[in-house]
């Protein structure tokens, strides 16, 4: 007979969101159960495996952490993931617990319908789909459609689409939920944080389920004790792309561009700092992150950018023999100007 199923958590949430913070805390606080974490990410460089692998937290083991970054897992499931678990599934010492961080360009509906494929179905459930919302952006109306811009649009265009991308998949995300988490209301008023909930909670037909939180600082109790088993659910749970096609077209990620920056030693972080916020401003990037080599400094500079909002601190010593380098991972909507972002981040480095 078999074992007891084994639970797994899939964390989804639009790029930077705070999925990877909450995962830390979350480690952190694990208890002695052993969690494996399986981290996809949109662009070929692994930033948020980077900073946990080597975290120093003991439930983190570095054999834990295994990292997909062939695409976003929602495309890459039968290549990709379901590989991945059965051989996770096949060692000797299993997980108590699974968790699953996908990009935050990924439609969480493929990757719980994995789950019902018969090899994996057997050995594990979905205890429940977390999905992070950047609440300071919802409130900023970053994933807003501008309305008047897209009627005056559809007067010329009957065939468009209303939706942006990026809200389309803020609501991929939010439909395909069993709790949402309200996070960085650090950052908002207690207003603003109830427009917030009722601007989520419009664009789901199924009462949702949501809990504010800064950092993600919340219990693993609620976290990894949701017990839904959502694989029987998905029925309920269609993304626009389904809906719009229920042949079950592949849907790719078109729409967005990621590409790696690498440049020389930064001198003067804080000036590059600043000097990147306009570049981020004046090429409207959606995300910016990676690793910045400043000579003299024995540590790892981290630059983490969400929209406006850009963050830096040093996370840990360069390893002995690891290559010193300063890399981004910059990413943006389809049309975003590569050539222009990194001549503008050369000189930002210069
Ligand atoms: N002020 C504030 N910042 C936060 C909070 N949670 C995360 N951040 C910051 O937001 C940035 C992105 O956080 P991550 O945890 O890397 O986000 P993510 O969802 O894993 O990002 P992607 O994997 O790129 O989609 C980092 O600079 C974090 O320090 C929060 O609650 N409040």
């Amino acid at each position: 007979m078999l074992d007891q199923k084994i639970p797994a958590t899939v964390i989804t949430g639009f790029l930077g969101s705070g999925k990877t913070t909450m995962i830390r805390n979350l480690l952190e606080n694990a208890n002695g159960k052993r969690i494996a974490l399986i981290i996809n990410e949109f662009g070929d460089l692994g930033v948020d495996g980077g900073l946990l692998k080597g975290c120093g937290i003991e439930a983190c083991r570095d054999e834990d952490v295994i990292e997909l970054n062939n695409g976003c897992i929602c495309c890459t499931v039968a290549d990709d993931f379901i590989p991945t678990m059965t051989k996770l599934l096949d060692r000797p010492d299993r997980p108590d617990h699974i968790v699953i961080e996908t990009s935050g360009l990924a439609l969480p509906q493929p990757l719980v319908a994995a789950f019902n494929w018969p090899e994996i179905k057997t050995q594990v459930t979905v205890d429940g789909v977390v999905t992070v919302i950047d609440a300071a952006a919802v409130s900023e109306g970053r994933f807003a459609d501008d309305h008047d811009k897209v009627d005056a649009q559809r007067v010329q265009d009957e065939s468009l689409d209303h939706d942006s991308p990026l809200e389309e998949l803020f609501e991929d995300q939010i439909r395909a939920a069993d709790l949402i988490i309200l996070n960085k209301t650090d950052l908002i008023s207690g207003a603003q944080l109830d427009a917030v909930k009722n601007d989520v909670q419009s664009r789901s037909i199924r009462a949702l389920n949501m809990v504010p939180a800064s950092f993600g600082k919340l219990s693993n109790q609620l976290l990894l004790g949701l017990g839904v088993g959502t694989e029987d659910d998905i029925a309920n749970r269609k993304s626009h792309h389904e809906m719009e096609h229920e042949a079950g077209e592949e849907h790719d990620h078109d729409e967005f561009e990621s590409f790696v920056v690498g440049l020389g030693p930064v001198a003067e972080p804080k000036s590059f700092v600043e000097k990147l916020k306009s570049v981020i401003a004046d090429h409207d990037v959606l995300r910016l992150k990676g690793f910045v080599n400043v000579p003299g400094k024995p540590m790892r500079l981290v630059v983490q950018a969400v929209g406006s909002r850009i963050e830096h601190y040093f996370d840990r010593s360069w390893h002995p023999g690891e290559e010193r380098q300063t890399r981004l991972v910059v990413i943006g909507l389809h049309d975003i100007d590569t050539a222009a972002i990194s001549s503008a981040m050369n000189a930002a480095a210069a």
